[in-house]
């Protein structure tokens, strides 16, 4: 047997940078009109005497500029489970029968088109990251979905819970240390999210929570991510250049939940977009300076922005001096399918390199070489990413 001091140093990691080679995504197949929803919400929670709270509501709904979005809950599922659509009823039970199946299914609809694309034996996996806000079990929804997609029971396994519309990025920074220390690492990567643990009826004690059902929305996404990309099998779509996290200082109260009988209680303060606004461009000029790059002419870059809210959209667009088509896909992303937490920025990903292939723009992000993806989070958390797209042909 060879010994281990003989063996050379970069015989123990990946030689190049990581690499994203292939994005699937899925939603649930109930598909409610931003513009029906108030009924839909006050009828089903039996709240419609509560007019002027659904009053506000429609406003919320109205200004979001979200046009549709996807739910796994219907009135029939939620007629089953009346404590869930209470405001503090006791109901952590109905919500957990749901979701500890049903948020590894969703992940696996987006795996299989994910692991299609990639087109390569799903044997090659070597890790396993997850990500979900909900359906707390153990073994974990990591351990559920390495059964239904029959992976290697040696794949290396990282689940992560309620980490927050931060944790896309987030993941992908674990994605690039596994991928790049790791010799023909192939991390299959899943952030799915659905809202049954958050969803409950309105209260005037708490509109901030109404705000998320004004804007959420389900959706799962998986990445597959390796280095030294085997030209011959595999097409590269952005490499992974660098990360960087921070937290605003003294916004520990502005968002956050707590996990008690009656689900995952939630709080969104109004100057979320203002903090975000006044902070993101420090962590960006980190990013960039550990990305080896300099300077702060930020259309220069390719954007892909975590779908939070169109209010924290337009917040960055105005302190980054964006120009307008910027943020177009992550715009185009809240429009169709709403705030769908950590697996937002993947979809918007997804949507970067399609219509950049669709609009010849030469390369994978809209024409630029370098680009952005970041979220946040509770803390309040931002979590960057400094990506490089690929050529197009
Ligand atoms: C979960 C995670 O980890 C990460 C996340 O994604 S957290 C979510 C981050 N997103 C946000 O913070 C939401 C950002 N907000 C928005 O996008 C917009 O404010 C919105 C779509 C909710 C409303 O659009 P707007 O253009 O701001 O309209 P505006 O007229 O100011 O607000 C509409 C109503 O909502 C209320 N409202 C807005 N934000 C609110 C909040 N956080 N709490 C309570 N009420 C709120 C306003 O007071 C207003 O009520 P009235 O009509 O009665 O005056």
């Amino acid at each position: 047997m060879e010994r281990v001091e003989k063996r050379q140093p970069n015989q123990w990691r990946g030689k190049g940078v990581a690499t994203i080679l292939a994005i699937g995504t899925a939603n649930p197949p109930n598909c409610y009109l931003q513009s029906d929803f108030p009924d839909f919400y006050f009828r089903a929670t039996n709240s419609n005497h509560k007019t002027e709270l659904k009053d506000k509501f429609r406003r919320m709904c109205e200004k979001s500029k979200i046009k549709k979005r996807y739910l796994y809950l219907t009135e029939e599922t939620l007629r089953r489970s009346p404590n869930i659509c209470s405001h503090e009823d006791p109901s952590l039970t109905a919500r957990q029968d749901i979701l500890c199946p049903e948020i590894p299914k969703l992940g696996m609809e987006a795996a299989l088109i994910a692991l299609k694309e990639w087109g390569r034996p799903k044997s090659l996996i070597t890790h396993l990251i997850f990500q979900t806000t909900h359906g707390v079990e153990a073994p974990g929804a990591d351990f559920r979905l390495l059964n239904l997609l029959s992976l290697n029971s040696n794949v290396k396994r990282v689940m992560s819970y309620t980490a927050g519309c931060n944790a896309g990025a987030l993941t992908l920074r674990m994605a690039k240390d596994f991928s790049e220390n790791n010799p023909r690492a192939r991390v299959l990567l899943v952030c799915s999210e659905l809202t049954v643990g958050t969803f409950r009826g309105p209260s005037e004690s708490n509109v901030s929570d109404m705000v998320l059902r004004a804007i959420g929305g389900d959706g799962a996404a998986a990445l597959i991510i390796g280095s030294d990309p085997d030209p011959s099998v595999e097409r590269p779509l952005f490499e992974i250049a660098a990360t960087s996290q921070g937290i605003v200082p003294g916004t520990e109260d502005c968002i956050g939940g707590r996990l008690t009988e009656v689900g995952l209680t939630s709080f969104l303060s109004k100057d979320v977009p203002t903090f975000i606004g006044e902070y993101i461009e420090k962590v960006l000029v980190e990013l960039c300076g550990s990305g080896g790059l300099t300077g702060r002419d930020w259309n220069s870059f390719f954007w892909v922005v975590h779908t939070g809210g169109v209010a924290v959209l337009d917040q960055v667009e105005a302190k980054l001096g964006l120009v307008q088509e910027k943020l177009g896909a992550s715009r185009h992303v809240l429009s169709q399918y709403g705030n769908m937490l950590s697996a937002s920025v993947f979809f918007v990903l997804d949507e970067m390199r399609k219509r950049s292939s669709e609009q010849g723009k030469g390369t994978t992000g809209d024409g630029s070489e370098w680009g952005i993806l970041y979220g946040y989070g509770p803390g309040i958390t931002l979590d960057a990413t400094l990506l490089r797209s690929v050529a197009l042909n």
